[in-house]
């Protein structure tokens, strides 16, 4: 198997007297949807704000490999180099489409922007990928001059991952993507997701609540109680025969759901 793209070991994290994040390892390979699922509070999301180097851990270490196969230490590159790494070989797609979106942008130029950050210049074929990218995330393309806000929640969750996916990046971070939409357009995104996840082989790291939703994305599912791991393998395994009682819990609390 190929090396790790985003491997951590060890990492603790504490606000004040809660140990969010305690002695967490995790590895991504290259193309692979992991996800990280528990529940509310559990540590998810804080665990995707240290692999993506928002936050620093109290112990710990995380190394991301770039695309000429070099290891960095995230909490030792620098603030210019991770926000380097976050506009060419990341991308984040946020629970509400508004943190990930230029709400007073159109659709086009948000799409455009990103492709702009990256080094493209030429406006005609900025335009023609921006139209083919509303395509792909069926927006209809006489919508490109329009501005987010008058899009409907599940189209600019849509556009939000058009704007992240547009530059390629090879490793993408979700925290609910989902979240606070309608059942249909929930299954509508996800198969979308997951179509334009293995069509590029981007890497995906997924914090969710929603057993359906990693059950249907992830090769591999990871399950956090009180900021630790407690079980983790591959989905199908670890949702059709759960070995900790939690899991157990999670998967037979979904079942009679
Ligand atoms: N900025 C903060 N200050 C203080 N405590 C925090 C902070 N962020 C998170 N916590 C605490 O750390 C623990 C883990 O929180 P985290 O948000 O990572 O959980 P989560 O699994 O993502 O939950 P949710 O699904 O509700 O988002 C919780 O006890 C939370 O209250």
């Amino acid at each position: 198997m190929s090396f790790p793209l985003l491997e951590a070991q060890g990492l603790i994290l504490r606000f004040g007297t809660t140990t969010a994040l305690d002695d967490v390892g995790i590895a991504v390979h290259p193309g692979e949807v992991v996800a990280i699922v528990g529940e509310s509070g559990s540590g998810k999301s804080t665990l995707l704000r240290v692999l993506s180097g928002q936050l620093v851990p109290a112990a710990g270490q995380v190394t991301y490999r770039d695309a000429q196969g070099q290891p960095h230490l995230l909490h030792e590159m620098g603030e210019a180099a991770l926000r380097r790494l976050m506009r060419t070989d990341w991308g984040f797609v946020h629970q509400n489409a508004r943190d990930g979106l230029r709400m007073g942008v159109s659709a086009g130029g948000n799409v455009g922007e990103r492709l702009m950050a990256i080094g493209a210049r030429h406006y005609g074929d900025i335009r023609a990928q921006a139209t083919e990218w509303l395509r792909r995330v069926e927006i209809d393309e006489a919508r490109i001059d329009h501005l987010p806000r008058t899009f409907s929640g599940g189209m600019q969750q849509r556009l939000q991952i058009a704007r992240t996916l547009v530059s390629r990046p090879r490793l993408v971070f979700m925290d609910e993507p989902t979240g606070g939409l309608d059942v249909s357009v929930q299954a509508r995104l996800l198969d979308l997701i997951r179509g334009l996840a293995s069509e590029l082989n981007i890497a995906v790291l997924l914090v969710t609540h929603d057993i359906a939703a990693a059950r249907l994305l992830a090769h591999r599912l990871m399950v956090m109680r009180h900021g630790r791991v407690v079980e983790q393998g591959l989905t199908d395994r670890v949702l059709d025969d759960p070995q900790h009682p939690y899991t157990q819990l999670l998967v037979s609390s979904v079942l009679a759901a």
